[in-house]
């Protein structure tokens, strides 16, 4: 659905210094109907990537492909019709307080010369697909946070896009409404088989709902791939980000053991893991543990204390050789400084 083929963003330098490469070379295809996690700190490139995907910003070079068409080459009207393909959530909704939540939603299709009879029954369908029957007819200040941005996002999906962006979407708002707007961005993807762009710092949004997630750094992919293959990654940069480790006791020598038991056939939980390490000679002690459910499979990481009889410690290496001879493909152990 989207194809970053090259994509590059220099900006001049502010102040005659040197050029900012916002963007450096992207190569990202992201498949249709389905939720795309975009990651990375804070000048990273994200906003440049969110930009240059809606066509708000020329790239220098490279194409930005969405739904067949290079954006990137579009001027005027063909850019404005290719945009409509394309729908925008922001972390603030801006909605205008003197219209009611039915009367934002319309707003863009009031901007499309939309008939008004087709704009009523658009919005009633939006109204009933955002779940917000019941406050169709209040004004913004009578919504909470989390319908504020369901509006936000009914008026994303207003003109019918294919894909809809959502740069840090649940940023403003609280744990558990952050988990309904996710829920409903979920929903919205498997009723209108919809492609999600999510832009985020956040792990746990990215955890919760994308099936594939992407990093970037300094204008670069760091990473990227389906979330479970990340997540369970003990070699990647997401790994620890995406399932965050516990501190361990101090004083402890422990080896971390990257766990995707979804793969393995021997591994279902922990447990097998200790059974494993002690048929190998050793005596466990779980000290710390994080497992996950991700995209339905068992993934973690855990904190293994591992002491041979005589009472020294037995090393990350020997455990992996000792897991892989046993063939359990998804389970990684790594010396790591807690
Ligand atoms: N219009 C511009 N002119 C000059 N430099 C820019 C411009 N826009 C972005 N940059 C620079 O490009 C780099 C990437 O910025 P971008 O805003 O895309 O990062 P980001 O990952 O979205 O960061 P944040 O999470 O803080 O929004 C930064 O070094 C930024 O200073």
């Amino acid at each position: 659905m989207i194809t970053l083929d090259g994509l590059t963003k220099v900006f001049p330098a502010p102040g005659g210094g040197d050029p900012v490469v916002a963007l450096d070379g992207i190569d990202l295809h992201l498949e249709p109907g389905r939720v795309h996690g975009i990651v990375g700190r804070s000048g990273a490139g994200k906003s440049t990537l969110i930009r240059c995907l809606t066509g708000l910003e020329k790239p220098t070079s490279g194409r930005v492909e969405v739904d067949g068409t290079d954006i990137a080459a579009l001027e005027g009207d063909a850019l404005r019709a290719a945009r409509r393909n394309i729908g925008m959530v922001f972390q603030h909704a801006n909605l205008l307080d003197s219209r009611t939540a039915a009367r934002n939603i319309a707003h863009p299709l009031e901007i499309a010369g939309v008939p008004r009879a087709e704009r009523e029954r658009r919005v009633a369908e939006l109204v009933e697909l955002v779940g917000l029957s019941g406050r169709e007819h209040n004004h913004p200040a009578q919504l909470s946070g989390g319908q504020i941005q369901r509006v936000g996002i009914a008026r994303g999906l207003a003109a019918e896009p294919k894909v809809l962006l959502c740069d840090e979407p649940t940023s403003a708002l609280d744990g558990s409404t952050t988990r309904q707007i996710l829920r409903l961005i979920s929903d919205l993807r498997e009723r209108l088989g919809i492609t999600v762009v999510i832009i985020t710092h956040e792990m746990a949004v990215v955890r919760e709902v994308c099936d594939t997630v992407t990093l970037l750094k300094d204008g670069k992919i760091a990473q990227t791939g389906e979330l479970v293959d990340v997540a369970a990654d003990p070699h990647g940069p997401l790994s620890s980000e995406l399932i965050s480790l516990p501190p361990a006791p101090t004083g402890i020598d422990a080896v971390i053991v990257n766990c995707d038991y979804g793969d393995s056939t021997r591994f279902r939980t922990s447990e097998d893991l200790i059974r494993a390490a002690e048929a190998h000679g050793a005596e466990a002690t779980l000290v710390a543990g994080t497992i996950e459910t991700i995209g339905g499979r068992q993934v973690g990481r855990v904190q293994l204390a591992l002491r041979n009889a005589s009472g020294a410690a037995i090393s990350a290496e020997s455990l992996a050789s000792y897991l892989a001879e046993l063939d359990a493909a998804g389970v990684v152990a790594k010396e790591e400084t807690a």
